[in-house]
């Protein structure tokens, strides 16, 4: 599990360590991961042309020093201090004893740079960059160097990954102690380029429950059911499907492809789709009447495709198992029908669905999707599902559980249907026994997963192959040896 904690408990945690370390030594930890990074970024450091952008603060202090390092193994360093007369003294006199310079002309520096370090802000940033920050930014990002953000790319916001005016574009961000949140949640995330941890020695000072947490592989295998050798089809739970219409037959199909794959003894699909579902998956148990009258089940999806079928919704919300609401189901649904369940309910809208629950523009869901995601959470009494480039899964608990990031996704899921699958597939994880908050956090990634396997080598991908790749994602998160991400550097 990868966490990311908010600049409140990373202060915190830093003064803890602090109080028990001689002064300057966990800038100076820092610096020794940041000046690394930047030496394999470059390859060779003698010669090499290095600008140090630095702002007022710690994260300009962290740049300095590193440059100071950089410049003792021969680099050519130049400083653009942002706000001369509070650089980190300290900082700057390290980088002059090294050999290292402040820039005559900034503009020129960094067009013959190699590398460029970030250094105008870190988590005491606020409102995107300054004015006089911005041609900065654009320069280096505008030559050839590559840019080296130094905590957080300066001009994010790092508690909610918004982005309110320009930020620095990154290839590289060395972050130190633990991810903040804005590195795994867009549209930050995009400007952080890679994230690269240092370990600073935080960890046993943060607490128990961070901000946000993106599973890995081992976390999803460990929460995929596994059928013991009494189960039965019943005893590994029945899913009930809800979903397509007359003009969306399609979407049935797709929620009913997700749910073969998701873990669950059987699929019981109720609709107008019935002949289509049958005839592609005779495994599947269909009836035309309503959800009420199926037959009993462990979980219900409703919503994909249904058209202005209310009614289904409406007998779907008022049952006592836990339930996926998507598409359809939740522009039909009544917020009163969610909140008084007893039992978990799933809403899983992309950014517009979302904006039209919450009764506001898409654009603000786009830029705040944290607090969209918990907003929605709290106002419904239910785990929502915000699907998008950084899907986010956030409970109805106030902040106790840590928002989940799904960190599985591609461009190419951007595809019609994916998202019916998507919900047959959350739905029949709820049925075989996960909570609301792991089923679509499971789902999302199998389902990430599984698209980045069908859609290898840069191919275009339909629903039903995302589908079908879902078996080799299964197989994926339990192979001991999948792609785990690496280990953060020690100091
Ligand atoms: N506290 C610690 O123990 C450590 C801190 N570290 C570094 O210190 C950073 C935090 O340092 P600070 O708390 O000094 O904060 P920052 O260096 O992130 O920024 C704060 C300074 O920037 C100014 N500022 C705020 N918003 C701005 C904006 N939009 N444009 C320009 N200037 C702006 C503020 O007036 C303040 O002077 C971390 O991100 C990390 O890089 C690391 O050295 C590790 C240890
Ligand atoms: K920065």
């Amino acid at each position: 599990m990868r966490s990311a904690y908010t600049v409140e408990a990373v202060r915190h945690a830093e003064a803890q360590l602090m109080a028990r370390l001689p002064e300057g030594a966990l800038m100076q930890r820092a610096a020794a991961g940041l000046a690394a990074a930047c030496a394999r970024v470059l390859g060779r450091v003698y010669g090499a042309r290095v600008v140090l952008l630095v702002g007022s603060g710690a994260n300009g202090g962290d740049a300095l020093f590193a440059g100071a390092r950089l410049a003792r193994r021969g680099a050519g360093v130049t400083a653009v201090p942002l706000a001369p007369g509070r650089t980190h003294p300290a900082g700057l006199a390290a980088l002059l004893k090294a050999g290292g310079a402040v820039a005559e002309d900034p503009f020129d520096a960094l067009a013959g740079a190699d590398l460029v370090v970030d250094g105008i802000t870190g988590i005491g940033g606020h409102g995107g960059l300054r004015p006089d920050a911005v041609p900065l930014a654009r320069a280096a990002r505008g030559s050839n160097a590559v840019v080296v953000a130094v905590d957080l790319p300066s001009g994010v916001e790092a508690d909610t990954g918004e982005v309110p005016g320009e930020a620095l574009r990154a290839d590289l961000t060395v972050t130190f102690g633990t991810h903040k949140p804005a590195l795994l949640v867009d549209p930050a995330r995009e400007y952080a380029g890679a994230v690269h941890l240092v370990d600073i020695g935080l960890g046993g000072e943060l607490p128990s429950v961070p901000a946000l947490e993106a599973l890995q592989h081992a976390d999803v295998a460990r929460m995929l059911p596994l059928p013991a050798a009494e189960s039965d089809k019943y005893r590994r739970g029945v899913v009930g499907v809800v979903a397509g219409s007359a003009r969306y037959p399609g979407a049935a199909v797709l929620a009913v492809a997700g749910a073969l794959r998701g873990g669950a003894g059987a699929v019981r699909y109720v609709g107008p789709g019935a002949a289509a579902v049958i005839a592609r998956f005779p495994e599947c148990l269909v009836s035309t009447g309503r959800p009420g009258e199926a037959g009993r089940v462990q979980s219900w999806v409703v919503g994909p495709g249904i058209g202005e079928m209310r009614e289904g919704v409406r007998e779907v919300l008022a049952s006592d198992v836990p339930v996926l609401v998507d598409a359809d189901g939740l522009r039909l649904l009544e917020a009163s029908e969610v909140r008084d369940r007893t039992a978990p309910t799933l809403l899983t809208p992309h950014a517009g669905e979302a904006a039209a629950l919450l009764g506001c523009a898409r654009e603000e869901v786009e830029a705040g999707r944290l607090a969209a995601a918990r907003e929605l959470a709290a106002r419904y009494g239910a785990t929502v599902l915000l699907k998008g480039s950084t899907t986010l899964v956030a409970a109805p608990d106030g902040g106790r559980s840590p928002v989940r990031v799904n960190p599985m996704g591609t461009p190419w899921l951007a595809t019609a249907g994916s998202g019916d699958v998507l919900s047959g597939l959350a739905g029949s994880l709820l049925a075989a026994g996960l909570g609301a908050r792991d089923a679509g956090s499971a789902a999302a990634y199998l389902h990430g997963l599984a698209a980045r396997l069908a859609s290898a080598r840069g191919v275009p991908l339909t629903a039903q192959e995302v589908a079908a790749a879902l078996p080799a994602a299964w197989r994926g998160v339990r192979d001991p040896h999948g792609d785990e991400p690496p280990e953060p550097d020690r100091p």
